[in-house]
């Protein structure tokens, strides 16, 4: 069945992969749950909460094995100090405990960023936590077009009621093959979590059991965040308490998530705040020291002035690298003129997956340049919209230096072998577009 091996790897462009959700050719098998746009690797029907107490659903614990591609040593990359045995990884999201690091662990991804915690037990949001969406062009991220509402398709989660029920007789492009709405096969999501975050004694259990469950060449990034109005705290407090955590947890490198599209109108634009960003990570490193790197992970940027301010910033505090973008932030409706998709208390959210492609390819592209022009020395690492194997190539080729997805893990179970055999037969060497070398 595979000509994979542990090593140098020969690939064969026959292979055909053992799962049960793809036809021989490739495609979406019709009886799959995939087919019908469930996530492998999580439960959309019920909440974070209940997809703890339940680990990973029955398709996810059920995939067939597959055999890894491992890149020779000499070809592995450097990333904030550490070997990888590969520059692709799992951003943060999808990863809510050890037992989907495990998981990441075991499909191809190296670079693995555990949920964001809190210094605190938080359980986030009620349903509906994930919706699909109606689009099928890349979202831009400044001018008017950014104003007007997405729209929901096929099912709501967790209300066992299609929106074709909600709305007789509205069009919702449902296709039901898991590619996203429309005709243009666009894996279309908006998320809505609240961050929820299991609390100190927890993750001092779970953080290293998830260390625990990685292979040489791997690593575990955590990603934290503080939480206004705790009582007594200010925010830059509260996010050290989260980072000691995550340090007592064997952390080796922290994400700082400054980017959150759904945290409240005084956070909303926090990473495109130069100062703000500065003063937060110089006290967030006088508190808890520089013994591990530091990321700061954020959103796109309307405008270059305003990307290159927060770099400088980002590079006077001796931050290790940047990563970007999280999700876009957008109007989601129920077509129709049906309302907020999320209810009346969040008509916006992050807007993940496909569509927000070109807008991660363009923030490293920018980012890339002024971190080069001027001199910052800060890695960078490419998230948005990858959910194939060659996207991950367009951000290497763009000026990441690795590249993370979120969406593409929970939908596609076999981004991350692809990548590698894509990888290998690139000879694991990329050449960036701005002709100053490359990956690998
Ligand atoms: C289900 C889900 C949960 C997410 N949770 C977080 C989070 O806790 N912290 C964070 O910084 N980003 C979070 N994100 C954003 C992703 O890290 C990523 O920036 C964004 O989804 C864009 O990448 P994608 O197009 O590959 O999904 C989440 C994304 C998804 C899909």
């Amino acid at each position: 069945m595979t000509d994979f091996v542990q090593g140098p790897c020969t690939v064969s462009p026959a292979r055909v992969f053992a799962f049960a959700d793809y036809n021989v050719d490739g495609s979406f098998h019709e009886n799959s749950e995939i087919y019908h746009n469930r996530a492998y690797s999580y439960d959309e029907d019920r909440t974070w909460v209940e997809n703890m107490a339940n680990g990973l659903p029955e398709r996810g614990r059920n995939l067939p094995p597959c055999e890894r591609c491992w890149a020779p040593q000499d070809k592995w990359v450097t990333f904030l100090n550490h070997k990888l045995a590969s520059p692709l990884g799992v951003a943060a999201g999808p990863l809510l405990s050890s037992q989907w690091v495990r998981l990441a662990a075991s499909r191809g991804f190296d670079c693995m960023t555990y949920k964001t915690i809190r210094s605190h037990y938080h359980p986030g949001h009620g349903l509906p936590n994930i919706i699909h969406l109606q689009v099928d062009e890349q979202l831009p991220v400044s001018g008017p077009a950014c104003k007007g509402p997405l729209y929901a398709r096929d099912r709501l989660p967790g209300s066992g009621v299609g929106l074709h029920d909600l709305k007789p007789g509205a069009s919702m492009g449902i296709r039901g093959d898991g590619l996203g709405g429309g005709s243009s096969g666009m894996l279309a999501i908006t998320n809505s979590f609240g961050m929820p975050s299991l609390g100190p004694e927890q993750l001092a259990e779970d953080l290293p059991a998830a260390a625990a469950a990685l292979n040489p060449g791997q690593m575990m990034v955590v990603s934290i965040t503080g939480t206004p109005g705790r009582p007594g705290l200010s925010f830059q407090e509260d996010l050290v308490l989260a980072a000691r955590t995550a340090l007592a947890g064997g952390a080796t490198a922290l994400e700082v998530n400054l980017s959150c599209p759904n945290v409240g109108a005084s956070h909303v634009a926090l990473y495109q705040d130069a100062p703000a960003v500065e003063a937060l990570l110089a006290g967030l490193i006088e508190e808890v020291g520089r013994k591990v790197p530091l990321v700061i992970k954020m959103g796109s940027f309307p405008d270059c002035d305003g990307m290159r301010r927060v770099l400088q910033a980002a590079g006077r505090t001796g931050v290790g690298a940047v990563s970007g973008i999280n999700g876009i932030s957008r109007r989601v409706e129920l077509p129709g003129g049906a309302g907020p998709a999320l209810g009346p208390d969040r008509p916006t959210s992050g807007v993940c997956g496909d569509p927000i492609r070109a807008a991660g390819l363009e923030f490293v592209t920018r980012a890339r340049q002024i971190i080069a022009a001027e001199d910052l020395g800060l890695e960078l690492v490419g998230v948005g919209g990858v959910t194939q194997a060659n996207h991950v190539m367009e951000y290497l080729q763009a000026g990441a230096d690795i590249v993370q997805t979120a969406t593409g893990f929970m939908w596609r179970p076999n981004l991350g072998i692809d990548f590698q055999r894509l990888w290998a037969s690139s000879g694991y060497s990329v050449q960036r577009a701005d002709g100053r070398g490359g990956r690998g």
